[in-house]
C-alpha cells in the first residue's frame, strides 16, 4: 500500500529566519490535538457538527493531528443500534461531509465509526486528509466480558484479508497494520489502534513502532469506574516508553449513555513516559488538548538503543507486511512557539513532591558509593578539602552520612581548611561550622607560604607582588590543596574523597591532574551543580543532621560561587566566566542526554528561559557551553571513580560518554550559528 495525496494548492509566503526559529516545527516537533466531545448517542450528524467545531480550533492551533475518540461519529454506548442500517448510512454521510471539509483544514482527523464490510461491522478508525480518507484502520482486539459485549456486533482485524473498504463513495485501504508517514517531516509517523487495543498483552502499537511510528494514537470508549483513569494513564505512560514512543490516547466522556455505565473524556499525551498534555475528565464543556511532540527526540533515542533494534529485528516477517500510507503535511513556517511545558532545571524536577523523591535517590545514591568503597579499602578513614563552598560542604555530608550507616565514628572524617590567597572569612568559618557540627576531625592547615615558595621557583611575576594572576597563579594553589590531601591521607592510612560536580567536569572548570580534578574517589562527580544546590538544601530541610548543621548548610548555599583563587576586591565569580549553571545544566542535559542539535537547545532554551534571559544571552551562553565542552574532554577522559547519578547522564568515560579528546566545537557552533538569528525579538 503506497498512497499519494494531493497537496493544499498555497503559496508559502517567505518566513524570516526569526520566525523560523521560532516554529516549532523547525526543531523536530509535531503539535498533534486530542479531544472528547459531548456524544449525542446514535446521532452521527450532532457528532460530526461538534468534531468539526474542535477540528477547526485545532486548525487554528496548527495542530498536525486532530484525535477522537472511539466510535466518535455513532456514539459507543448504543448497544443493537449498532446494527441500525439507517445509523450506519448516516456515519457514512457524516464521513463524507467530514472529508469535504477537511479540503480547507490543516489537521488529518482521525475520527471513530462502525463499517459495513461484506458480511460484517468493523469498529474503526477512520484518517481524513485534505479531501481524502488516507486508510481506515479495524479494532484489533474486541473486549467481550464484563460490561463489554463488543463480538455482538463487531469482527476484528484479523478476521478479514480485505485490503480496501468502500466508505463514502470512496475505496479506501483498510487494515490495521498501516503506519502513516509524513513526506514532509522528517521523523514523524503514526499508528493507530482502538481502545482495547492497548489493554492487550501485545498492543498493535508495539509492532506499530517498531515499523517506524514514532506517534501512537488510542480512539477509546472507556467507561469509568474508581482507579480507571490512573489505570490507563499507567498504560500511556507504559507504553510510550516500551515503545519508545509518543502514546496519545482520547476517550469517549460525557454524553455517552449512562444506561448502565459512566464516562469521564480522559484525554492525556505521553512521550517516553514523560506527561505532555492532559484533559478536564467529567466535563460537559470539554476543551481542545494540545501536545507538542519533540518526534525528533523519539528517532534520536531510538537510534541509541541497542534493544529496539534487536526487537525489530525479532518480528521482522510481521514488520514487512505493514502498510505505508505517505501524506504531504506542509507544516507551517511561521512562528509557533511551544505551548509544552519545559523544565527549567532538567536535573531538578518543578513538581516537588518528585524533587523531595529525587534528591532522597541521589543522596543514598552517593552514600552508598562512597561506603562501598570505605568498606573496599578497609581503611575506614578518608580526607576531604573543606571550603566552605557547595561542592565539599556536599560531599562533606554524604561522607558523615556514609560513617554513620557504616557505625564508624565521624572521627575518622578528616576535614582539612586551607585557606589560600584569596579564601574569605565568610567560606572559611562556613567550612569550620559545618566541620564542628558534624564532629569530624577537623584541620586548618594555609596553602600560603607553600604557593609563595613555589610561585617564586616558577618566577611567577605575583611572587614578587605584582597583580599577575593567570592560570598558574590559580593552578599553583589548587595543585597544592590537592598535593596536601593526597600525602595527608597516606599519613592517615585512608582516601582523598573528591568534590567536583557533573557541571564543573562538562566545562572543564578544575584543575587537572594535580588538582581538584583528582581524587581516591569523587561522590560528586555525576552531580550537576543545579542538584546539588538543592540536595543541600534537602538535607537541611530534613534535618538529617542536627538544627546546627542545617543552619550552616542554609549559610553555605546563600555564598557566591568562586574557586577564590584570585584575590580583589570583588569575589571571584564562576558563572561570570562559565555562564550560569542553571543553563549550563540545561545546555548540558539536553546535548549528552539525547544529542540534540545546538539550535534546537536554544529553541529549548528560549522556550523555558527566556523571561529571565534574553535571547543573546542564552546564545552567548550555549556558545561558551558548546566551546568549553567540545575542549575540556581530555579532562573527563581521566575523571577517578564515582557513581553515576542522574538519568540524565554522567560524563565517566568508563560509562555514558565516549568521547575523542581531540575535537574541536567547529561543527556544533557552525550548525548554531546557521540555524540561529543573531539577534530575536
Ligand atoms: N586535549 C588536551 N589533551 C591534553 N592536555 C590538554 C588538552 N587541552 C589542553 N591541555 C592542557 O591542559 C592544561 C590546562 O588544564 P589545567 O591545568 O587544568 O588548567 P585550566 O583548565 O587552564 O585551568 C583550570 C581552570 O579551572 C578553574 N578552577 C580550578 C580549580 C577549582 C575550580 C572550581 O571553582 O571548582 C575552578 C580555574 O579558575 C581555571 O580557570 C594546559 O597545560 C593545556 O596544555
Ligand atoms: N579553602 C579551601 N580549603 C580547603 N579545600 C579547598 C579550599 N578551596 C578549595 N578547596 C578544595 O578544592 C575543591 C574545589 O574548589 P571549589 O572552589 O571548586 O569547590 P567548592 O568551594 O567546594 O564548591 P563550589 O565550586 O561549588 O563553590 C573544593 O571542593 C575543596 O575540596
Ligand atoms: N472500548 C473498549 O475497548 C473498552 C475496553 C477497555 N478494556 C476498558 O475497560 O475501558
Amino acid at each position: 500500500m503506497l498512497h499519494g495525496v494531493r497537496l493544499m494548492a498555497a503559496r508559502k509566503p517567505q518566513t524570516s529566519a526569526e520566525d523560523r526559529f521560532k516554529s516549532l516545527y523547525a526543531h523536530g516537533f509535531v503539535r498533534v490535538a486530542a479531544c472528547a466531545p459531548v456524544v449525542a448517542p446514535a446521532d452521527p450528524v450532532t457528532n460530526a457538527e461538534r468534531i468539526l467545531k474542535f477540528w477547526r480550533e485545532a486548525d487554528g492551533e496548527r495542530a498536525a493531528v486532530l484525535l477522537t475518540p472511539e466510535l466518535s461519529l455513532s456514539g459507543y454506548a448504543i448497544d443493537d443500534l449498532l446494527l441500525q442500517e439507517p445509523l450506519l448510512d448516516a456515519v457514512e454521510t457524516t464521513i463524507a461531509r467530514l472529508k469535504a471539509e477537511s479540503a480547507n483544514l490543516f489537521p488529518i482527523l482521525i475520527v471513530g465509526a462502525p463499517l459495513r464490510l461484506h458480511g460484517a461491522l468493523y469498529n474503526c478508525a477512520v484518517v481524513i486528509h485534505r479531501g481524502a480518507i488516507l486508510g481506515v484502520v479495524p479494532k484489533s482486539f474486541l473486549p467481550n466480558y464484563r460490561e463489554f459485549y463488543e463480538k455482538r456486533y463487531f469482527g476484528v482485524a484479523s478476521d478479514t484479508r480485505e485490503e480496501l473498504i468502500t466508505v463514502a463513495g470512496e475505496s479506501v485501504d483498510f487494515g490495521a497494520d498501516v503506519i502513516f508517514k509524513a513526506n514532509d517531516i522528517p521523523d514523524f509517523a503514526f499508528h493507530v489502534e482502538i481502545c482495547e487495543d492497548f489493554w492487550s498483552p501485545v498492543p498493535p502499537s508495539t509492532h506499530g513502532a517498531m515499523a517506524g511510528a514514532t506517534v501512537l494514537f488510542n480512539l477509546s470508549a472507556s467507561n469509568i469506574v474508581i482507579g480507571k483513569a490512573e489505570d490507563r494513564a499507567v498504560l500511556c505512560d507504559s507504553q510510550s516508553r516500551r515503545a519508545v514512543a509518543a502514546y496519545v490516547f482520547a476517550a469517549a466522556g460525557y454524553g455517552e449513555s449512562t444506561t448502565d455505565l459512566a464516562w469521564d473524556g480522559q484525554v492525556i499525551a505521553y512521550e517516553m513516559g514523560e506527561k505532555i498534555a492532559d484533559g478536564e475528565r467529567f466535563s460537559r464543556d470539554p476543551k481542545l488538548v494540545v501536545a507538542d511532540i519533540d518526534v525528533q527526540r523519539i528517532a534520536q533515542e531510538r537510534r541509541r538503543l541497542s534493544n529496539f533494534r534487536d526487537s525489530a529485528a525479532r518480528e521482522k516477517e510481521r514488520l514487512v507486511r505493514f502498510g505505508h500510507t505517505t501524506f504531504d503535511l506542509e507544516p507551517p513556517t511561521g512562528p509557533l512557539p511551544l505551548k509544552r511545558k519545559l523544565d527549567q532545571f532538567p536535573f531538578v524536577p518543578d513538581d516537588l513532591t518528585k524533587r523531595d523523591r529525587d534528591c532522597f535517590e541521589a543522596y543514598n545514591i552517593q552514600v552508598q558509593g562512597l561506603a562501598k568503597r570505605v568498606e573496599t579499602t578497609g581503611s575506614n578513614r578518608v580526607v576531604l578539602g573543606i571550603s566552605g563552598g557547595l561542592d565539599s560542604t556536599h560531599a562533606l555530608i554524604v561522607a558523615a552520612r556514609a560513617f554513620d550507616m557504616l557505625g564508624l565514628p565521624r572521627k575518622n572524617i578528616v576535614g582539612v581548611t586551607m585557606p589560600g590567597f584569596a579564601t574569605t572569612d565568610a567560606t572559611k568559618s562556613n567550612a569550620w561550622a559545618l566541620m564542628k557540627a558534624l564532629g569530624i576531625d577537623a584541620r586548618e592547615v594555609s596553602i600560603q607560604p607553600l604557593s609563595q615558595r613555589m610561585l617564586e621557583d616558577l618566577d611567577h611575576p605575583a611572587a614578587r607582588g605584582e597583580p599577575v594572576y593567570d592560570v598558574a597563579y590559580e593552578n599553583v594553589q589548587a595543585g597544592l590543596r590537592t598535593d596536601y590531601l593526597f600525602r595527608l591521607a597516606n599519613k592517615e592510612g585512608g582516601f582523598v574523597v573528591g568534590t567536583g560536580d557533573l557541571s564543573e567536569l562538562a566545562l572543564g572548570w578544575c584543575t587537572y591532574g594535580v588538582g581538584d580534578h583528582m581524587s581516591h574517589y569523587n561522590v560528586n562527580g555525576g552531580a550537576p551543580k543545579t542538584l546539588i544546590q538543592h540536595l543541600i538544601l534537602w538535607v537541611a530541610d530534613t534535618n538529617i543532621f542536627d538544627a546546627n548543621t542545617s543552619k550552616t548548610l542554609r549559610s553555605v548555599l546563600e555564598g557566591e560561587i568562586s574557586p577564590e583563587l584570585i584575590p580583589g576586591e570583588t569575589q571571584q565569580s564562576t558563572q561570570a566566566v562559565v555562564g550560569p549553571y542553571e543553563l549550563q545544566d540545561f545546555n548540558l542535559f539536553w546535548l549528552t542526554r539525547y544529542g540534540l542539535k545546538p539550535s534546537k537547545i536554544l529553541f529549548l532554551a528560549w522556550s523555558a528561559w527566556r523571561e529571565k534571559y534574553d535571547y543573546a544571552t542564552l546564545r552567548k551562553w550555549l556558545e561558551v557551553f558548546l566551546t568549553r565542552f567540545f575542549t575540556s574532554q581530555y579532562k573527563r577522559s581521566a575523571v577517578p571513580n564515582g557513581p553515576k547519578i542522574v538519568s540524565g547522564g554522567a560524563l565517566s568515560p568508563r560509562g555514558d560518554w565516549r568521547m575523542p579528546s581531540d575535537v574541536s566545537a567547529a561543527t556544533w557552533l557552525a550548525e548554531l550559528h546557521a540555524n540561529t538569528p543573531e539577534k530575536l525579538d
